[in-house]
């Protein structure tokens, strides 16, 4: 039985990763936000919005109880699940964890693409959210570095190179 959970800073590409490694391997993907989603039948932005951040990391909590209790899969988190409660010690005493570390510009470059919505970070300007992520990446990274592994993807910012990423982390982790 396999079970790898994916966790690092918003933007980090874990979702992405996610998906394209479950993919790959033919474990079966998960995230946590969308899980989250599904089963509060609203949006995480929704989440914050009626119940505030402390609401939303409750639900985190006692959901990521849920989800990570499934076998043969790949989790991805939030980019905060590792810094609340006893969950990355949770997550490392069930599963193999990898922090997928990236660099506050590769992070804002990520963080500019795509739909996702993300309560944080919303309607900040291009200057404000460097310096947030730079504040913020310092105050979570030791969370994030209690994970088993660390892959740095820094170095591998365009879609081919997920691939790329694919294939260390099936090394890495011998999948
Ligand atoms: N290696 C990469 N190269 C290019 N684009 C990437 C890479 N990784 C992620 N992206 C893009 O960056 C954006 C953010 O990625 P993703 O949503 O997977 O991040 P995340 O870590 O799951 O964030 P969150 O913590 O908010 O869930 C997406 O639009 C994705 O397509
Ligand atoms: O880094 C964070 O705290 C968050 C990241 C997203 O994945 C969501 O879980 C939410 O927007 C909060
Ligand atoms: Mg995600």
């Amino acid at each position: 039985m396999r079970r790898i959970i994916i966790v690092g800073y918003m933007g980090a590409g874990k979702t992405t990763v996610g998906k394209a490694l479950a993919k790959d391997t033919g474990l079966q993907f998960y995230d946590l936000d969308w899980y989250i989603e599904g089963r509060m039948r609203k949006t995480v932005p929704q989440i914050f919005a009626e119940r505030g951040e402390d609401g939303f990391r409750r639900i985190e909590h006692n959901l990521l109880h849920e989800a990570a209790e499934f076998e043969d899969v790949i989790l991805s988190c939030g980019g905060g699940t590792p810094c609340f409660f006893d969950n990355m010690d949770y997550m490392n005493s069930l599963a193999d964890t990898v922090y997928l570390k990236a660099e506050p510009d590769v992070l804002c470059a990520h963080l500019k693409m795509g739909k996702t919505r993300r309560p944080l970070i919303e309607g900040k300007s291009e200057e404000e959210l460097h310096e947030f992520i730079k504040n913020q990446l310092s105050q979570r990274e030791a969370y994030y570095m209690k994970a088993r592994h660390v892959f740095d993807v820094s170095l591998l910012d365009n879609y081919e190179k997920i691939q790329t990423t694919v294939a260390s982390l099936r090394k890495m982790l011998d999948l």
